[in-house]
C-alpha cells in the first residue's frame, strides 16, 4: 500500500478513531489538519471558536507524538493543499470521517471528491457517530444508533509515519484575516486531555445534580454534563460517552435520583445524532424554511434595531441581558436559557431565525451546525411539526432565577435594583430610580416592544399560518422525513413508538 493520508475534521482524538485505526491498519500515515480560511470567513464561524480549535490540535499534537507521529499543519482551501501535497507526494488513499457541517463543507467536500475523482486517490470517509449518509427512511434510525453507540471502541492505533515532504507551517493569524476579533474569557479550553477531565468530573462528582439542575441558568453551568464543545469538535467520541455512562448506570450502588439523572443524559446523547440527522437529510435547512409553507412570515420584516439589541444584550428584560453576557464571556448556555433568547427573537422581537442563528453560532463554542439549525427553526416555529413554544422571559426569571442571583452576576448595573422591580426594572419610580442609582433610558433601556402585546401578535400571525389547509396538508411529508420515531418518557426512556417526539424540557 502507498501512503495514507489522514485528514482531521471535526475528530480531534486518537481513541476511538475508526477512520485513523483504518489508515494505520493500511500503511504508514501522514497525519494533517487543514486550516480553511473560507470556513473561517463563514457566518457562523467565529475567533472564539478558532482559538478553542487550536487548544484542540495542541493537545492532538501531543497524543500523536506519544505514537512516534507528526500532526501537520497546512492552511489553504482543501483541493489545492490535496493538489500541492499530491504533487510532492503520490499517496493513494486520502482517510477522514464523514463529515454533517455547514453549507461550505458541504460543497467543499464534493469538491474534494471531484478531485480525488480525477486524481484516481482512493477517498475512504468513516462513520463518526449515529448519523446515517443516505439514509432511506427515519423507521429504524434508533436501532441503528444503539447498534453503533453498543460497537466496541476503537483502541489507540500503533502507526508508523512516512516522511513530510515540506516546512512545517505555523498557526495563521485570525487578524491577518481581516476578521473581527472576538474572545469569550471565561471559555472551556479546548481539548481532549479537558474533555477527559469534564467527562470524569461529570460521572464520578456533578451527574447528581443533572436532574433538577439543567434548567436553572445558576445550577445549569455545573448540572449539566458540559460535554458538548468536545462532542463537536470530537475530542471525544460519542460511543465513549454513551459507553462510560452505560458504565456509570451499572454500579449497583448508584442512588435512584442519580441513575434517573444518567438515563436522560443518555437520552440527549440520542438527541444529538437525532438532529444532526435532519440536517444531514436535508442540509437545505440551514438556509430555507424546513416546512416552506412559513416561507415569507417573517423574512419582510426584518427589524435591524431588535436585531441589534439582542446581540448587544440590550433588550431591557433582564434575563435575557444576562443570558447574552453569560454567553459573549463564556460561549456556552444551557438549553432552555438558547430557547428562551430565540424565542423572544423569534416572537416579541419577530426576527428570523437565520441572522439570529449565524449570531448565535459564532457565540457557541460547541457550535455544531446540524444541533444548532434544526433547534433554531424548531424554537422559531418553522418546522411545522412541532409544538409552538414561547418562553416569557419574566416568567422563566421568577422560575428559574427567582432571587435574581443570576441577573445579578451577569448585569453589575442592576445589583443595587430591589427585588420588587428586578425583572421589570423600566417601570420603577423615579424615586426608586434615584435610590438605587439606575436611571431608565440612561443605564438600563426600555424595551424596544410590549412584551405581551408583540408576542399575542406574534402568535397570532404564526397560529394563521400554521392553520392554512395548504401549510396543514403539507406536514405529514416533514413528518416521514424528519420527525422521531420514538415517545420518551420524562426520565428518557424510549418507549412507544410516536409520530413526533418532543424533547423534555
Ligand atoms: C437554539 C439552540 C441552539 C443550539 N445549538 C447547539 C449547538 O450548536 N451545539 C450543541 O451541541 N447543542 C446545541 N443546542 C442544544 C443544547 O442547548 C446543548 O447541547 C447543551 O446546552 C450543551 O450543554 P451540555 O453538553 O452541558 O448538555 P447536556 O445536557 O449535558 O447534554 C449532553 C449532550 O447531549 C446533546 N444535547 C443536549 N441537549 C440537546 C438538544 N436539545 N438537542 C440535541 N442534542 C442535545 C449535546 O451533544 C450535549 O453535549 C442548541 C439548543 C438550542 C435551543
Amino acid at each position: 500500500m502507498g501512503t495514507q493520508l489522514f485528514w482531521f475534521k471535526r475528530d480531534l482524538r486518537v481513541h476511538d478513531n475508526e477512520a485513523l485505526s483504518s489508515a494505520a491498519a493500511m500503511g504508514a500515515v501522514l497525519c494533517v489538519y487543514i486550516v480553511e480560511p473560507s470556513y473561517w470567513r463563514c457566518a457562523d464561524a467565529s475567533q472564539r471558536q478558532f482559538d478553542f480549535l487550536r487548544e484542540c490540535l495542541r493537545d492532538l499534537y501531543r497524543q500523536l507524538q506519544a505514537l512516534g507521529v507528526r500532526l501537520h499543519l497546512l492552511t489553504g482551501e482543501v483541493p489545492e493543499v490535496l493538489e500541492r501535497l499530491h504533487q510532492q507526494l503520490a499517496f493513494s488513499h486520502l482517510h477522514s470521517h464523514q463529515e454533517t457541517g455547514n453549507g461550505m463543507t458541504y460543497k467543499r467536500d464534493q469538491a474534494v471528491a471531484r478531485w480525488c475523482a480525477a486524481r484516481g486517490v482512493h477517498w475512504q470517509e468513516h462513520v463518526q457517530n449515529g448519523v446515517v449518509r443516505r439514509l432511506p427512511s427515519r423507521d429504524h434510525w434508533s436501532e441503528l444508533w444503539s447498534q453503533r453507540m453498543q460497537a466496541p471502541q476503537k483502541p489507540v492505533p500503533a502507526m508508523t509515519t512516512a516522511p513530510w515532504p515540506w516546512d512545517e507551517e505555523g498557526w495563521p493569524d485570525w487578524q491577518a484575516w481581516g476578521l473581527p476579533a472576538d474572545t469569550a474569557a471565561q471559555r472551556q479550553r479546548g481539548g481532549r486531555t479537558e474533555a477527559c477531565r469534564t467527562l470524569h468530573s461529570f460521572l464520578n462528582e456533578r451527574s447528581a445534580q443533572y436532574r433538577g439542575g439543567i434548567s436553572s441558568p445558576l445550577s445549569a453551568a455545573n448540572a449539566c454534563s458540559r460535554l458538548s464543545p468536545y462532542l463537536s469538535w470530537g475530542c471525544l467520541s460519542l460511543r465513549e460517552v454513551v459507553q462510560a455512562t452505560e458504565q456509570a448506570l451499572s454500579e449497583p450502588r448508584l442512588d435512584a435520583w442519580t441513575r434517573k439523572g444518567l438515563s436522560a443524559f443518555i437520552s440527549r446523547l440520542h438527541w444529538h445524532c437525532h438532529f444532526m440527522q435532519k440536517l444531514e437529510s436535508e442540509p437545505a435547512i440551514e438556509t430555507r424554511n424546513m416546512h416552506r409553507g412559513y416561507d415569507g412570515l417573517r423574512e419582510d420584516d426584518f427589524n435591524a434595531l431588535h436585531f441589534e439589541r439582542l446581540c448587544l444584550g440590550q433588550t431591557g428584560w433582564p434575563l435575557v441581558d444576562a443570558c447574552v453576557a453569560m454567553l459573549q464571556q463564556t460561549g456556552w448556555l444551557n438549553f432552555r436559557m438558547r430557547a428562551m433568547l430565540v424565542s423572544v427573537a423569534a416572537y416579541p422581537l419577530w426576527l428570523h431565525w437565520q441572522q439570529v442563528g449565524h449570531w448565535l453560532a459564532r457565540q457557541l463554542i460547541d457550535y455544531e451546525p446540524g444541533i444548532h439549525w434544526s433547534q433554531m427553526q424548531m424554537q422559531s416555529g418553522t418546522t411545522g411539526i412541532n409544538t409552538t413554544r414561547v418562553y416569557n422571559p419574566i416568567k422563566q426569571a421568577q422560575d428559574q432565577d427567582p432571587k435574581g442571583i443570576f441577573v445579578r452576576r451577569w448585569l453589575p448595573v442592576l445589583r443595587r435594583v430591589p427585588d420588587t422591580w428586578l425583572l421589570e426594572p423600566w417601570k420603577m419610580p423615579a424615586s426608586v430610580q434615584a435610590q438605587c442609582g439606575v436611571q431608565v433610558g440612561r443605564d438600563w433601556p426600555v424595551p424596544v416592544v410590549d412584551l405581551q402585546e408583540a408576542t399575542r401578535a406574534a402568535k397570532a400571525r404564526l397560529h394563521a399560518r400554521r392553520n392554512t389547509h395548504e401549510v396543514r396538508q403539507a406536514k405529514q411529508p416533514i413528518i416521514d422525513k424528519h420527525a422521531s420515531r420514538l415517545r420518551r418518557d420524562r426520565t428518557g426512556q424510549a418507549s412507544a413508538p410516536a409520530a413526533q417526539a418532543q424533547l423534555d424540557l
